[in-house]
C-alpha cells in the first residue's frame, strides 16, 4: 500500500485509529476458548466490528509466536482475513526484527512477501545494513523504533551520544539510509512533549504512536505536537479497544470503543488542519 492510499483512507473514514491485535487466550472470552482457531474467531470478530472506525490492524506478533505453529497459524488467517475483506486497511506486523543484512532480508520476505504485510516495526540499533533490507520492498514500510512509550526507553533513547539524543540520532541518520522515503517511525503516546522535537527532524514522515488507552498516552497531546499537513499519526490502541468487555457482546463493545476514539480524531482533524 502507497503513503498516499493511506493518507485517502485516513481523510474518507476522519480515523488515524490502528487497533491493535494482542490477542491473549487469558483475556477472550471463555466462550470462544471451544472454537478450533480461538485467536482466528476472536480476531475476526474484532476485525468485522471495528473496521469502519480503523485504518490500520497491528497484530503484535508475540501474542501469536507465544503459540507455536497454532499462533502462526491464526496470524497468517488474520492477515489473510483482513487483505481479503478490508483491503483498503494497513497492516503492521508489531515484530521489532533486525540483523545482520541477510537475516533482515529473510525477516522482511517472512512479513512481506509470505504474510503480505504492508509493514514491519525493526530495531534500529544493528544500523543501517539491518535496516535497509527491509527498505527495498516497494510500497511496504519499516517502522522504526524512536521513542518507544515504555520506561526503559530512558535508559538510552535519552541519553547524549554526541552531544545528541540517540533518538534523535536515529531519525537524523536513517534519512539518509537507501529509500528512506519507506521509513515511518514509532513513538509513544506517552512521550507527546517530546514531537515538537521529533517533528523538526521527520516532519513529513508517518509515526506509529501506540500508548493511548492502557498505558494512559493523551489523544490530544499527540494531536497538538504530531499532526502534519497529511495528520501523519497512527495511533494504536490494544487492550483498551479489543479487551473492552468480556461478554458475547465484545466485538460490538470493542467497536464503541474505536467509535468513541474515531470521533476524537475526527474533531482533532477538523481542529488542526482546518
Ligand atoms: O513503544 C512502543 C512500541 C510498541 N508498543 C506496542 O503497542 C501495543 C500497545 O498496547 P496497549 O494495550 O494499547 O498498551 C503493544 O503491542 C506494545 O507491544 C508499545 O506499547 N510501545
Amino acid at each position: 500500500m502507497t503513503t498516499q492510499d493511506l493518507i485517502a483512507q485516513i481523510h474518507k473514514k476522519k480515523s488515524f485509529l490502528c487497533v491493535g491485535l494482542d490477542t491473549d487466550l487469558d483475556k477472550i472470552p471463555t466462550y470462544l476458548l471451544t472454537e478450533e482457531d480461538p485467536i482466528f474467531a476472536f480476531n475476526k470478530a474484532i476485525v468485522d466490528a471495528t473496521h469502519k472506525y480503523a485504518v490500520a490492524y497491528k497484530p503484535n506478533v508475540a501474542f501469536y509466536e507465544a503459540h507455536g505453529r497454532k499462533g502462526w497459524k491464526a496470524l497468517d488467517k488474520t492477515i489473510d482475513y483482513i487483505k481479503t475483506n478490508y483491503p483498503e486497511i494497513f497492516t503492521i506486523a508489531d515484530a521489532k526484527r533486525g540483523d545482520i543484512g541477510n537475516t533482515s532480508r529473510m525477516y522482511a520476505i517472512a512479513f512481506f512477501h509470505e504474510m503480505a504485510f504492508d509493514s514491519i516495526t525493526v530495531a534500529p540499533y544493528m544500523g543501517r545494513d539491518s535496516v535497509e533490507p527491509f527498505l527495498e520492498f516497494r510500497d511496504k514500510h519499516t517502522i522504526l523504533l524512536a521513542l518507544t512509550s515504555n520506561t526503559g526507553a530512558f535508559d538510552f533513547q535519552t541519553t547524549k551520544c554526541d552531544g545528541q539524543e540517540l533518538y534523535k540520532k536515529v531519525l537524523e541518520t536513517s534519512k539518509t539510509y537507501k529509500n528512506s522515503k519507506h521509513l515511518m517511525y514509532v513513538v509513544g503516546a506517552t512521550k507527546a512533549e517530546f514531537l515538537l522535537e521529533i517533528r523538526k527532524i521527520v516532519p513529513d514522515s508517518f509515526l506509529l504512536v501506540p500508548g493511548v488507552g492502557a498505558q494512559g498516552g493523551s489523544l490530544e497531546e499527540v494531536c497538538k505536537y504530531g499532526m502534519n499537513k497529511d495528520v501523519g499519526l497512527l495511533v494504536n490502541s490494544s487492550r483498551a479497544i479489543i479487551y473492552a468487555s468480556q461478554t458475547s457482546n465484545f466485538a460490538e463493545i470493542a467497536a464503541a470503543k474505536a467509535e468513541v476514539m474515531q470521533r476524537e480524531m475526527a474533531a482533532q482533524m477538523a481542529a488542526i488542519l482546518s
